[in-house]
């Protein structure tokens, strides 16, 4: 499979990535950001004038049948086990499959790269994305799953925030949603009372269909997800014990990142007929405090 179909503008560059793996880095007067095909996962997106507004840890798998620890993963089909809980791998096969690069543009310092997933070279015949990533002063992401038989689709946009101190940061504007607390203890019937604080482990799926904001004081600024077709927002901290267990998440890292994320999962799973399509629609932004 030819996986470089675009012509690229003079700002976007291919690289042999970590782990061999093909990589693709923007650098305009607006921002550098860093692509890898595997997974069609940004793994990079700097604005002017910012420190880095996506975590990664240095912990990382860099390998084709490992997702990349950090970044923007993209979940799909299925959000963690599913649904039933019996799914595997872990958040969906779209993350650990080869996309092609089949746009490349760049208006005015803002770089819009189109990824395709072709389920079938990918072992999952039917199904078929196409992934839209917009690096400029904002972050967008459009991703479009079509698939030809019944299908119930679920998916996340799992963005790794970079956070300058998790004990410092509040979540807004999911204040009074309901949540299911997936936490080891959790149960699934919570409702969100202010803003989110993090002093444990926290894994949220939030019925919420609004934006909402990380405030970062440690780092003097705020980043804001706004969202399209999608039903749910989660907020991940994985705190020590849960960091200390992963093999590709460094048992020290957990203070500086928080996930974000655009979802659609669980009773908020999308249900497409035969021939049917759905588009997830994400912006992330960043403001001084
Ligand atoms: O380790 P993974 O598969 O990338 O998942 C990270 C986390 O992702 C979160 O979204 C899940 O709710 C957690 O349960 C999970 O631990």
């Amino acid at each position: 499979m030819d996986q470089i179909t675009a012509a690229l503008p003079s700002s976007v560059t291919v690289t042999e990535g970590r782990g061999g793996l093909t990589a693709l880095t923007v650098d305009t007067a607006r921002c550098r950001a860093e692509v890898y095909l595997h997974g069609a996962h940004v793994t990079a997106w700097q604005p002017a004038g910012q420190s880095p507004v996506l975590w990664m840890s240095e912990a990382s798998a860099f390998a084709a049948d490992q997702p990349i620890r950090g970044g923007i993963p993209v979940c799909a089909p299925w959000f963690g086990t599913g649904r039933d809980g019996d799914k595997a791998p872990a958040h969906g096969w779209f993350r650990v499959s080869p996309w092609q690069l089949t746009g490349a543009e760049d208006n005015d310092g803002t770089v819009r790269l189109t990824l395709h997933l072709d389920g079938a070279a990918a072992g999952h015949p039917g199904i078929e994305a196409d992934y839209v990533v917009g690096f400029g002063d904002e972050l967008t992401l459009e991703l479009t799953v079509t698939t030809a038989e019944d299908l119930v689709l679920e998916e996340a946009f799992h963005t790794y925030l970079a956070v300058g101190d998790i004990e410092q940061v509040t979540v807004e504007g999911l204040d009074g949603c309901s949540y299911v607390d997936k936490a080891p203890g959790g149960s699934p019937d919570n409702t969100q009372s202010g803003d989110v604080t993090f002093t444990g482990e926290t894994d949220r799926v939030y019925a919420h269909t609004g934006s909402a904001r990380v405030v970062d004081p440690a780092n003097g600024r705020a980043i804001t997800l706004a969202k399209a077709g999608s039903g749910a927002t989660v907020v991940w901290n994985p705190w020590t014990a849960k960091a200390a267990a992963m093999p590709d998440f460094g048992d020290d890292e957990w203070p500086g990142m928080v996930c974000l994320e655009a979802v659609n999962a669980l009773a908020g799973a999308v249900e497409l007929a035969a021939g049917g399509q759905h588009t997830l629609q994400a912006t992330y932004s960043v403001t001084a405090l």
